[in-house]
């Protein structure tokens, strides 16, 4: 597998695996991020008469209408408005990034802002883990799962800045991520359709432990046990 494969996939597939491993041991989170596309789907799909199967009538794009099942995967602006979603794989990532570190190599001799002298032939190793984990950055709860810290009060829109050095999980400056936007597109996709037909349970007897590598995988993969979740009762 070359850098740019590495990148694009095991980056998105890395951050997932936290995701869902933070997601499935914290039940208050699991149930906004579904109440969230719930509430999304019932507003904007509907609910037939026997509440056995939602429906949507929609436009399509040539113009004629089309019946659309809930099982159909969510739309381009649907998976926009998943804000809470949104923010608990900033938090994700935030906590367990998919690089855990960049490192950069010093060409000519060079003075950093902090006064630092940088001989040239060094190597300086930015570890984007700690800095989600520091205090002086994200205050005293830093070592805390809450999603909530990226929202507005009201909780209908991320207040944080998502870029900035401070949260340099897809870097920043001229070698930022290209691939940011799709990598939510993706895991947003990927976790609604996941979440909303599955309850997620860990594996008592499996155990979690990171594996700081070129990406930050889990050593023994993520286990879990899988439930059917009744959409008729959510939806
Ligand atoms: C959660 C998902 C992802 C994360 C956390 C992530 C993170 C990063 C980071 C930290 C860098 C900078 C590396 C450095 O400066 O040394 C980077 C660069 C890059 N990423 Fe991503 N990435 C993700 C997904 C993707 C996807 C889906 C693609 C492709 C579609 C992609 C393509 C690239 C490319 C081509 C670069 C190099 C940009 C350059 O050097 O100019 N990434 N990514």
């Amino acid at each position: 597998m070359d850098v740019d494969e590495e990148r694009g996939h095991n980056s998105v597939a890395t951050s997932a695996s936290w995701f869902f491993w933070l997601v499935m041991n914290d039940s208050h989170v699991e149930k906004k991020i579904v109440d969230e596309i719930s509430t999304i789907l019932k507003k904007n799909r509907g609910k037939d008469g026997d509440g056995s199967k939602v429906t949507n009538s929609i436009e399509s794009p040539c113009g004629e209408e089309t019946q659309e099942c809930i099982e159909e995967p969510l739309s381009y602006e649907e998976i926009n408005s998943l804000v809470y979603l949104h923010a608990t794989l900033l938090e994700t990532l935030r906590l367990y990034p998919s690089f855990p570190r960049i490192v950069r190599y010093v060409t000519s001799d060079d003075i950093l802002s902090d006064g630092t002298y940088v001989p040239a032939g060094s190597d300086i190793i930015l570890s984007l883990y700690s800095v989600g984990r520091t205090t002086s950055v994200w205050g005293e709860d830093c070592l805390e799962f809450k999603p909530e810290r990226w929202l507005s009060g009201d909780e209908t829109k991320i207040e944080r800045r998502e870029n900035g050095y401070m949260f340099a999980a897809f870097n920043e400056g001229s070698r930022t991520c290209i691939g940011k936007y799709l990598s939510f597109l993706e895991m947003k996709s990927a976790a609604s359709a996941i979440l909303l037909h599955y309850k997620l349970c860990p594996v008592l007897w499996s155990q979690v432990v990171p594996k700081p590598f070129f990406t930050l995988s889990m050593k023994n993969g993520l286990k879990v046990n899988l439930k059917h979740r009744d959409l008729a009762a959510i939806l």
